[in-house]
């Protein structure tokens, strides 16, 4: 018989970080149930994820015989919706933790419609914890990023490095929820010791427990897709960021990278950041809660911030030669001026991850590119099936 598995709900597990997060979790052996609104993603990817699941799930499992809805319960639910989320705590009392992945998070957007982005991303998981202290779940592995950091003073950029006003609205919503969590996990220890205190001159038992726990994940550069081919991210409209933006040359979609300014003080003038597989990135979440559990029979608990990075920048340029290599032509870029907010140079120092997560980013820069390109190539316009070979 399996061993009885841990349930997780999963905000935003339809969208790029979520679903391949969703199936490291099956894989690793978790239940897995999914709130997504659905504003930046389709149920498609965990249609996907099933398949994929179907082709390495133990025998006895047979998942192939379930719907996508019976392998992973999906609620198409808003975060900011608190009677719906409190009714599908109310309908799973088997939820042990939450990754929250849901959110807004382009970072030019934000600057224009700053009151959307705390609205989603700050009240939305305001929300969420209030609901999830309600039901007594009070583990959460939130998605958190390197732009907290702003323009750091040290690299590789270790944890202990200031949390800053970051560059954009985005980037605060990101700064203000690490302080919130903190501050939550700070006062339930203090709530639970009173609690202890009132059930000992009750002579009662202890039952609950009100302590919080909190992974901050500080994703750096996410990139690639699933070697698979059939999972990968999948961007409304024009892609912001950098390696989907040059998927969509690739395929002709778009016409040329415009390359954000090439006078910043690095090794060819153009930005460095810390570029990781989002399957490694997924694998750090199933690290954090296997974490999460070791420091609770230790009777740990509070709040702690990881790095997620390889700890090896490249260049925007480094980017644009290894994608090349993926796709086996030169794809056309022109130089244009600085975009509004990047900084310099982002590369993780990610000792701690790696030491306390035993968590290592382990795929190559060329995986990255080759598996983005397979993706890219066979899905041009993403789980959308018009065109799509
Ligand atoms: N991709 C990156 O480069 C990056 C870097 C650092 C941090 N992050 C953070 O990681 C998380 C996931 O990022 P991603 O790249 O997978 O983004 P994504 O947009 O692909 O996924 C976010 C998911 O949340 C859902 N969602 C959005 N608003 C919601 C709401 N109000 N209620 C319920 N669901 C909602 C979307 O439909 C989507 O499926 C985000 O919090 C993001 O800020 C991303
Ligand atoms: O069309 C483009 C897009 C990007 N870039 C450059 O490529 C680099 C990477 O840019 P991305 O937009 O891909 O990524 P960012 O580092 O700016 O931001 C991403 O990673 C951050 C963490 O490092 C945040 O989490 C943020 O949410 C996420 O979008 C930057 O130097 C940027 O100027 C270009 O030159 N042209």
């Amino acid at each position: 018989m399996s061993p009885i598995k841990q349930t997780i709900l999963v905000t935003g597990g339809c969208g790029y970080i979520g679903s391949h997060t969703v199936l490291r979790l099956l894989e690793s052996g978790y239940k897995v149930i999914v709130v997504d609104n659905l504003s930046n993603s389709s149920f498609e990817a965990l249609r996907r994820v099933h398949e994929l699941y179907t082709r390495v799930a133990p025998k006895d499992e047979s998942p192939a015989s379930l719907t996508t809805e019976q392998l992973i319960p999906f609620y198409q639910v808003d975060v900011l919706d608190r009677s719906s989320l409190i009714k599908v705590f109310a309908s799973h009392p088997e939820i042990s933790a939450v990754i929250h992945f849901a959110g807004r998070k382009a970072v030019g957007e934000s600057s224009h419609i700053p009151l959307d982005y705390y609205n989603v991303n700050i009240s939305g998981t305001v929300n969420l914890l209030q609901v999830m202290d309600e039901f007594h779940v009070r583990k959460i592995v939130f998605s958190s990023s390197a732009t907290v950091y702003g323009d750091p003073p040290v690299i590789p950029i270790p944890e202990t490095s200031p949390i800053v006003a970051s560059m954009s609205p985005y980037g605060r919503t990101k700064v203000f929820l690490e302080h919130i969590i903190k501050d939550l996990c700070t006062a339930s220890v203090v709530k639970h010791q009173r609690y202890v205190k009132e059930c000992e001159a009750a002579n009662k038992s202890v039952e609950h427990n009100y302590e919080w726990s909190a992974m901050l994940l500080r994703y750096f550069n996410p990139a690639g897709a699933h070697p698979s081919g059939i999972m990968g991210e999948d961007p409304q409209g024009i892609p912001n960021n950098l390696m989907p933006f040059l998927a969509q040359v690739a395929v002709g979609n778009l016409e040329k990278l415009s390359v954000f300014g090439d006078d910043y003080p690095t090794r060819d003038g153009t930005c460095i950041r810390d570029y990781l597989h989002v399957l490694d990135l997924a694998q750090g979440h199933v690290a954090a809660l296997a974490k999460m559990d070791t420091n609770h029979t230790a009777g740990l608990f509070g709040c702690k911030a990881y790095n997620l990075g390889t700890g090896t920048g490249c260049t925007v340029l480094d980017m644009v030669r290894a994608f090349n290599r993926a796709v086996g032509r030169e794809l056309p870029y022109v130089i244009t001026g600085r975009r509004a907010g990047d900084v310099p140079n982002l590369t993780a120092d990610p000792s701690l991850a790696n030491k306390e997560l035993e968590w290592k980013a382990e795929k190559s820069l060329d995986e990255m590119c080759t598996d983005l390109w397979r993706w890219q190539r066979t899905h041009p316009n993403g789980y959308s099936p018009a065109q799509n070979q």
